[in-house]
């Protein structure tokens, strides 16, 4: 992780209607992190890493990433920026290399579609279709989707929901791997175990605000360090007391 600032946001807000949904924001993403957004359902995660893929419109504040303002120029915070493409968008008749190319062709960009398939261990399934995928291979083609225009930051949200505990160790491996080549990852996730593991920074976000950001192990031990004790535990608290302390909430799948 280098001391650049990649992403900066200062105090972001976003009404819908009446309701605040985030309410003044500020925190900034170094360059080559893996930075986390965690928070309860209806926190307010989709809705700010949205509003920074240039995919919402925002209320106030600002947002700039890679020194480019998101008010005057997105189209170049879209060229910098890799997000996982809706699975909508996977046309049904296509293989995998050539959703690929298709994409690829989107982005005004030629790729090595194979070494890209190859990068995230599917390239035996290059001429598969998206549906024979596993859930863990259609969550790595996913994850590859970002890399397609060679971006500076990727934007994960939630992308080890649902699979077994082996695929989900293998979507770490990968998201590691990707920040070794020096790209910089955002990631939102509802498991504290992997926040724990992967990411360098967490932010966590209630009811539209940010109740903390350090690192995993400052979080805990400053809890530990305020006279926090698990009961019958040998560790005397991990990520998820941290987080359950703040928010007052369990997390929970819809
Ligand atoms: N288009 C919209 N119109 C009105 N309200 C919205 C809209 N999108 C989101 N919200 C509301 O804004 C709040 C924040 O939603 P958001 O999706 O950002 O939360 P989240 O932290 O990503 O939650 P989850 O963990 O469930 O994905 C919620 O109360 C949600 O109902």
């Amino acid at each position: 992780m280098s001391n650049n600032v990649i992403i900066s946001v200062e105090n972001l807000t976003k009404s819908y209607g009446q309701f605040q949904a985030v309410k003044g924001i500020t925190f900034q993403v170094m360059e080559g992190e893996i930075f986390g957004l965690l928070g309860p359902n209806g926190a307010g995660k989709s809705t700010t890493l949205e509003i920074i893929e240039t995919l919402r419109e925002k209320s106030g504040g600002t947002v700039t990433v890679d020194g480019f303002n998101l008010d005057t120029h997105p189209n170049n915070i879209k060229s910098v920026i890799g997000v996982q493409l809706q699975a909508s968008g996977y046309y049904p008749g296509l293989n995998l290399l050539q959703l690929i190319e298709l994409f690829a062709g989107l982005y005004h960009r030629t790729v090595d579609a194979e070494a890209l398939l190859e990068s995230v261990n599917l390239l035996d399934k290059a001429r598969s279709k998206f549906t024979q995928l596993s859930g863990g291979q259609k969550q790595r083609f996913s994850v590859a989707t970002t890399l397609i225009n060679n971006p500076r930051i990727i934007f994960l949200d939630e992308p080890t929901t649902g699979l077994d505990p082996q695929a989900r160790r293998s979507l770490w491996d990968l998201i590691k791997n990707i920040r070794e080549q020096g790209t910089t990852v955002i990631i939102t996730t509802h498991y504290m175990d992997e926040a724990e593991y992967l990411c360098d920074r967490i932010a966590i976000i209630d009811s539209g605000k940010i109740v903390a950001l350090d690192t995993p192990d400052k979080l805990i031990d400053d809890l530990v360090a305020s006279g926090f004790e698990r009961p019958k535990q040998v560790k005397l608290a991990n990520l998820e007391d941290v987080f359950i302390h703040l928010t007052g909430k369990s997390l929970r799948d819809e």
